[in-house]
């Protein structure tokens, strides 16, 4: 069966020799014998290129990647059952593949993952080259910026693409999407698509991971962007440093033309001097850390408060101003708002029409989502993606305002990441809202309890007698109980699972959304679970 992803590929599928293959990209890329007896084996025609051994199709030339767990060789008998006519493989993988006795085709090189996208984009023959491709990274802001950028995009575009967490979208069709950044197989397969869609133009998330891993070789953007950098990931990068080396990738030659960073933050600073390509800065507040030397600043911000959005003037080389707007709350918005407008104006976007564009953007599913608004004795009802402890302090400083009554929260942590950050968000939440209802997000193959037990313990740092501070799992029940708890002045706010159609349980990946359960509980709201 196909995968919701491979889907996503062009209908009229490339078709090349797999010997022209070794020819383009000799001699990094040789073919190797895996078998010692006299088999004659075939120069097959490739049509696509697969890393999981689950996404092949038919004539694909199958990647067996060394992993963290397992060795991607070892799944070759199944990628070549499902089709595959090839394998791309490293020394360990040939290895692998002879001890198998598997008599398929073989291509090794020493580091297959740095090479995969370039094989890919060749396959396609290229097709990045014909579309606008901005790419956006940073702890926070990716997705609600890359949806400003599309925004702006399709203001000059008739047809336009996403590539993030919440979906992969060309033109009108969208898929959910596996992950922030895909595989670069796929990354070039959906840009296969987008060309012979008309597609012309594509906002594009990429995660710390997708560069550490060179998901996104072969690619060179148009232009990238930065928003932030904050404590996260550093279970997979080690420490702050590392995570900024590997963001900082984005910002060379071989993977972008032009880059604009947001110097609010001093990783932002670093970025912008030590980038190796041509970039420019954007700063949003007057006390951030590189606001003084700022090509473009952002100023007389005023944050509604009303909670729709904010205005400001956007100011940027040669004296150029521009009436902007955000249209989402809080003044993390208008960073992202004014970025975007400055990336979308580098990609080919006029000013004005960006700004425009920017500010009347519709609703980013989970990024401070209005799903229930306030009225007929309901709290306003709000759904956002933060899930670090930065992200959770500025979503609580942006509801303030808003906020006639009591602030009312209903979180968790992740299981199998990052442990250190549960304290702190439990810490932010208790000085920063009123009434905490602490649940479950994806507490995978953690106990939730003990995940719940690490929030509580920061709680605690602020509030030792737990005065309004619930423990309600699960978190269906919990949105419930908040709801419940709620009068009309205040507003619920349930954040770390955004737009998330899912929460991975010991494993399983169980139906779930943040904004269906609000939802639910607004519309049968009379029975509520005690909250503990
Ligand atoms: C840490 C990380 O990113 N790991 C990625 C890595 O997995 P791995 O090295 O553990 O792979 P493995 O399980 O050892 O398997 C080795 C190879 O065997 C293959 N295999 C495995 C099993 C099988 O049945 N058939 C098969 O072919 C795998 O596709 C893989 O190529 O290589 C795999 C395929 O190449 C990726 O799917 C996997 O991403 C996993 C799913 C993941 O969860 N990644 C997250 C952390 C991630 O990338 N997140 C970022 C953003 C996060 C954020 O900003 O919030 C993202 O871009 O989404
Ligand atoms: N510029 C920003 N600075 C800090 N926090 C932000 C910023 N923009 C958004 N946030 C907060 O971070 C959360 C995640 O935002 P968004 O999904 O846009 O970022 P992301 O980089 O795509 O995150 P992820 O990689 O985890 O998907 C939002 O819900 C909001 O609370």
């Amino acid at each position: 069966m196909t995968s919701p992803q491979g889907r996503m590929r062009p209908e009229h599928r490339p078709a090349r020799h797999l010997s022209d293959l070794a020819r383009a990209f000799a001699p990094e890329l040789e073919r190797a014998e895996v078998t010692t007896s006299p088999v004659e084996l075939p120069d097959p025609l490739v049509t696509g290129v697969a890393v999981g051994s689950g996404e092949v199709q038919p004539g694909d030339l199958f990647a067996g990647l060394p992993g963290q767990h397992a060795h991607g060789a070892a799944y070759a008998a199944a990628a070549v059952e499902a089709g595959a006519v090839a394998v791309l493989t490293d020394p360990a993988g040939l290895d692998l593949l002879r001890e198998a006795g598997l008599a398929v085709p073989v291509l090794v090189t020493p580091d297959p993952r740095a090479r995969l996208g370039d094989v890919s984009a060749w396959l396609y023959d290229h097709p990045a080259a014909a579309l606008t491709v901005v790419g956006l990274t940073g702890t926070n802001g990716k997705t609600t910026t890359s949806y400003f950028v599309d925004a702006a995009l399709a203001a000059v575009h008739e047809s336009t693409a996403v590539i993030g967490t919440v979906e992969l979208r060309v033109g009108d069709q969208s898929i959910e999407s596996p992950r922030t950044t895909v595989e670069s197989p796929v990354l070039h397969g959906l840009f296969a698509l987008m060309r012979e869609r008309g597609t012309t133009a594509c906002s594009m998330e990429v995660s710390s991971h997708a560069l550490a891993l060179h998901r996104t070789a072969g690619l060179v953007f148009d232009v990238v962007g930065f928003t932030n950098l904050q404590r996260d990931h550093l279970d997979f990068h080690g420490d702050m440093e590392g995570y900024f080396r590997d963001k900082a990738r984005l910002f060379a030659l071989e993977q972008a033309r032009r880059g604009v960073v947001c110097v609010d933050d001093v990783w932002g600073v670093r970025l912008a001097s030590e980038a190796r390509i041509p970039v420019e800065t954007v700063a949003t507040r007057a006390e951030g850390a590189g606001y003084a030397e700022a090509d473009w600043r952002v100023e007389d911000a005023t944050v509604g408060l009303d909670g729709v959005g904010s205005t400001f003037t956007l100011t940027g080389p040669g004296g150029v101003a521009v009436a902007a707007a955000s249209p989402l709350p809080g003044l993390v918005n208008v960073s992202n708002a004014a970025l975007a407008v400055v990336l979308a104006h580098r990609g080919g976007v006029p000013l004005e029409a960006a700004a425009a564009a920017v500010g009347s953007a519709s609703a980013i599913p989970g990024r401070m989502e209005r799903v229930v608004e306030r009225g007929g004795g309901r709290p306003l009802c709000l759904v956002d993606y933060a899930h670090t402890p930065d992200a959770l302090t500025l979503a609580l400083e942006a509801v303030r305002p808003i906020t006639p009554g009591r602030l009312v929260i209903v979180f968790g942590s992740d299981g199998d990441r990052d442990r250190g950050k549960r304290p702190m968000m439990g810490e932010i939440a208790a000085r920063l809202a009123d009434v905490l209802v602490v649940t479950d997000e994806n507490p995978r193959s953690e106990r939730p309890e003990t995940i719940r037990g690490a929030i509580l313990d920061g709680v605690r740092t602020v509030r030792p007698d737990g005065e309004d501070v619930h423990e309600v799992a699960p978190r269906v029940e919990a949105v419930r109980a908040a709801v419940a708890l709620a009068e009309e002045a205040d507003t619920v706010i349930v954040t770390g699972k955004g737009h998330e159609p899912t929460q991975e349980i010991g494993g399983v990946f169980h139906r779930y959304n943040d904004r269906d359960a609000f939802l639910a509980a607004t519309s049968n709201p009379s029975t509520p679970e005690t909250p503990a």
